[in-house]
């Protein structure tokens, strides 16, 4: 049941107070902005959008975090909802009443729009969840050598369309990625080519130049080549032009089922970004807790 300003009544200024803690830790680091998208992502896929993801490991759970595919996880998506609970926890009628998983919900809502992109209405209401463990990830999250049929799939099984993936792909024109995560297309891509043909010559040397095959493994890049810090349509542009980073992102030109919208949002940003906060507001919803599945974290890393 979730809605718009369900904390009319408890924390009436929700929002501008989560808005604007974000908005001082993007100043002290831009990585703030993909961080705290790309936790979201994570978080609502496994379990739903109800904070698992920010469970801390104890001696007797190794949570979510903790997962290989969520080990990349920056720490500063986790320390914007630690700071803007601090923030809220400040406030008296505050105290304790918004979960961490609409913090996030709303931070996301933030950073996209400080980023330059769109503002969409968030809706509220989520509990936090109850569990987090390591093993409940496993073939939950999307990897960066899946195929349009894979990827689809995933999605499909959180109630999102083939049109929401490509839009939430587009997540993708901002923030970092290891060298490690794209060797394979251009060193090791089958046994006739070293090199993934679907990606533009001049970028392969690119990538070669800034991640040459012995290269630290915490050296990351920028996922937007062109613009990597403006939430924009050019990552679709990119795709148009073999400037995919991941294998994940290419399919979505090469794929004739998801090409036609590619070449639409590439060519149509107004209609990217509406598309995008749809899917993001869908995104929302997945697996939401309410009543006795959840309740609401005093200690986001902890439970009650
Ligand atoms: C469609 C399938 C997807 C795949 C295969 C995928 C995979 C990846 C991978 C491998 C990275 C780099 C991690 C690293 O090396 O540190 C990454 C980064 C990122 N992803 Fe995705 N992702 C997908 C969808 C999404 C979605 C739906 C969102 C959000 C709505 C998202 C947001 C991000 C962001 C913002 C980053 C940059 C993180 C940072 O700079 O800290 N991704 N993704
Ligand atoms: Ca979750
Ligand atoms: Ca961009």
């Amino acid at each position: 049941q979730l809605r718009r300003n369900f904390y009319a009544g408890s924390c009436p200024n929700v929002e501008q107070i989560v808005r604007s803690a974000v908005q001082q830790k993007i100043q002290q680091t831009f990585t703030t902005i993909p961080a705290t998208l790309r936790l979201y992502f994570h978080d609502c896929f496994v379990n739903g959008c109800d904070a698992s993801v920010m469970i801390a490991s104890t001696n007797n759970n190794k949570a979510e975090k903790d997962h290989p595919d969520n080990l990349s996880l920056a720490g500063d998506g986790f320390d914007t909802v630690i700071k803007a609970k601090q923030v809220l926890d400040a406030v008296a009628n505050c105290r304790n009443k918004v979960s961490c998983a609409d913090i996030l919900t709303i931070a996301t809502r933030d950073v996209v729009n400080l980023a330059g992109g769109p503002r969409y209405e968030v809706e509220l209401g989520r509990l936090d969840g109850l569990s987090s463990s390591a093993a409940s990830v496993e073939g939950k999250l999307p990897h960066p050598t899946d195929d349009v049929n894979q990827l689809t799939s995933l999605f499909a099984k959180n109630g999102l369309s083939l049109k929401d993936m490509i839009a939430l792909s587009g997540a993708h024109t901002l923030g970092f990625a290891h060298c490690t995560k794209v060797f394979n297309r251009i060193y090791s891509f089958n046994k006739t080519t070293k090199v993934d043909p679907t990606v533009n010559k001049a970028y392969v040397a690119e990538l070669q130049a800034s991640c040459p095959r012995n290269i630290d493994p915490r050296v990351a890049i920028n996922m937007d080549p062109t613009t990597p810090r403006q939430f924009d349509n050019v990552y679709y542009k990119n795709l148009q032009q073999g400037k995919g980073l991941f294998t994940s992102d290419q399919v979505l030109f090469t794929d004739r089922r998801s090409k036609p919208t590619v070449d639409l949002w590439a060519n149509n940003a107004k209609l990217f970004n509406q598309a995008f906060g749809n899917s993001m507001i869908r995104l929302g919803r997945v697996g939401v807790k309410t009543g006795r599945n959840g309740n609401i974290r005093r200690d986001c890393g902890a439970f009650n």
